[in-house]
């Protein structure tokens, strides 16, 4: 026993006290080296904090190596946190929380927001370590980070600027201040729709087929729309961009109606974009990361424009997209801009492959028992041709807007597989839509991948409840033994803890404020989805967590 004892003394000593001795050594070194690289200053920075984001930033860099579109990801992603972050300095927001810890509804007030609105640019920040948030007392307050955007300076910028401009001071040519803070927001800003600001969850609704009977033209805007011919006149902006013609691109110029607009447009293509529109016999041979699409989409004139509304957005509650453009950004894609509209169902694809949406859904739930499966608002077809690769049985319809149903053909032309199923059948690309129980075709399996998050909750209850009045209506006339139909649902589930630091949850809420300012709809907890199924009379009977990114589920509901 002594001798174990002794032994086990001895081994842990050899191990033990090298690594001991070695990682004192190690910290006494760098100790040094910090030291005489910061003595000249005053206050020594904190060596263990210079040495930790020293480590996560050499984390990050080699893991942005290994998988380079996490590069993308996070460019993009900081380019959303830097609006918001304008948002907030211009509704002077930390100026407000100088003076002590506030709730969300005490700022909206201050700031003439949208209570809702206001919450989720503030949440967003708070996971980016701009704010704090006290769970208890739902009270944010401003940290060390925050208040590095006191405006104070500039406030008195500005008054200086304002006085000497009424004394006639040399300065008095400018008319006014360089530096507007003003956080006053238009009221008569008038939109030339029946757009529903109501973004709230003040929705009733009896579940009957009658729920979308509305024109889709009603959904998000309507009547007559003026849209800003700004697409062309900020093109020319993106041209300085544009380097060559990419090969895949010009290829096309013998095919079809897709060459009329590749080659008015094809200036507007970066390097790189040889992504979707691809002229070889399978179109996916391009790298399954390629993001060229997702970039194009991101820097679009009509996109980019809509981000400098997104102050208007927090305080008005209508997005940014439909206050720029005067429609709803489905309406715009589809009506007027069919090359947004490309690069929109290109970007989506992309997105999917991104994250390899396919292979865990495939896995997660079993599609081999429904036979005919309809993929509502399922873009170019993206998981539908992937459902068909791997269960052989089902057959699928892709329900979509005009736009896209002509995209997805045509795009499906250029892969034999594809070209394949559409021709014997096993794929249909329906033109519909998904507000109204009419157009929603009858299936035993109805899919809902990433399109509730574009709708506000009026909206999302109208689609949910027209495809549960149609699985109502379905069950009445089918045979007892026969299953049921069921909706599956794939999108994200937002924990509801604001201080949440986890880098998954920043990615949903940066989507949550994209959804925002583009489209009008949201990111949703859990208790969010349970309102929406409630009010739509449908039954959620499981969810399926993925792997990567965890924030997705598939949740299966039923009638
Ligand atoms: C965010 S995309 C999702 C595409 C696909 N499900 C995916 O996850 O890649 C939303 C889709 O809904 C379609 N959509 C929008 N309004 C629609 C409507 N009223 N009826 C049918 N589809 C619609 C759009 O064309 C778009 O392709």
């Amino acid at each position: 026993m002594e001798s174990i004892f002794s032994s086990l003394l001895a081994s842990s000593l050899l191990v033990g006290l090298p690594s001991v001795i070695f990682v004192f050594v190690i910290v006494y070194i760098s100790f040094g080296m910090f030291k005489k690289k910061f003595s000249h200053k005053e206050s020594f920075p904190p060596i263990v904090g210079i040495y930790i984001t020293k480590c996560l930033y050499s984390i990050t860099y080699y893991w942005e190596k290994i998988v380079p579109q996490l590069k993308f990801l996070r460019v993009t992603h900081d380019f959303i946190v830097f609006q918001c972050l304008s948002v907030v300095f211009t509704l002077k927001i930390i100026d407000h929380l100088n003076d002590g810890p506030k709730n969300v509804n005490e700022l909206a007030k201050l700031t003439n927001s949208s209570e809702k609105n206001l919450f989720r640019v503030m949440r967003a920040l708070t996971h980016e370590g701009f704010f704090y948030y006290n769970e208890e007392t739902n009270k944010f307050a401003n940290n060390n980070v925050s208040k590095l955007l006191d405006s104070t300076p500039m406030q008195r910028l500005s008054d200086q600027d304002n006085n000497s401009s009424r004394s006639g001071s040399n300065c008095s040519s400018r008319s006014s201040s360089p530096i507007s803070l003003n956080s006053g927001y238009n009221k008569n800003l008038k939109f030339k729709n029946n757009y529903n600001i109501n973004s709230g969850n003040g929705v009733t609704n009896s579940g009957s087929c009658g729920v979308g009977a509305n024109n889709v033209n009603n959904v998000g805007s309507g009547g007559s729309v003026s849209f800003v011919s700004s697409v062309a006149s900020a093109n020319s902006n993106i041209n300085t961009f544009s380097t060559k013609k990419m090969s895949p691109i010009s290829s096309l110029n013998n095919r079809s109606n897709l060459t009329t607009f590749m080659e008015s447009k094809d200036s507007f293509y970066l390097d790189g974009f040889n992504g979707d529109f691809h002229d070889d016999d399978d179109f996916d041979d391009v790298r399954e990361e390629n993001i060229s699409c997702l970039l194009s989409m991101l820097q679009y004139p009509a996109f980019i424009e809509s981000w400098q509304k997104l102050r208007e957005c927090v305080q008005s509650s209508v997005p940014g997209f439909q206050i720029k453009h005067g429609a709803s950004f489905f309406q715009y894609i589809d009506e007027k801009d069919s090359y947004l509209k490309k690069i929109f169902d290109c970007s989506m694809k992309q997105k999917n492959q991104l994250l390899k949406t396919n292979q865990q859904i495939s896995t997660l739930f079993n599609f081999n028992d429904y036979p005919v499966i309809c993929d509502i608002g399922g873009g170019v077809g993206f998981l539908g041709f992937e459902i068909l690769k791997k269960h052989p049985k089902c057959s699928v319809i892709v329900l979509e807007l005009d736009e896209t149903v002509k995209n997805g053909v045509e795009l499906s032309n250029f892969d034999k597989t594809k070209r394949h199923f559409i021709e014997s059948e096993r794929i249909q690309f329906k033109p519909g839509d998904m507000f109204q129980p009419s157009s929603i075709p009858r299936a035993n399996l109805y899919v809902l991948m990433q399109v509730v998050h574009d709708w506000n909750n009026s909206d999302a209850i109208r689609i949910l409840s027209s495809i549960s009045c149609v699985m109502r209506k379905q069950a009445q006339f089918s045979g007892q033994n026969e299953q049921k139909p069921r909706l599956i649902i794939i999108d994200a589930i937002v924990d509801e803890q604001v201080g949440n630091t986890d880098f998954s949850s920043k990615s949903v809420l940066i989507s949550d404020i994209i959804m925002m300012a583009i489209v009008g709809g949201e990111e949703r907890s859990k208790k969010q989805w349970d309102f929406l199924f409630q009010e739509s009379n449908l039954i959620l009977l499981n969810t399926f967590k993925f792997s990567y990114p965890p924030f997705l589920s598939i949740m299966e509901l039923s009638i």
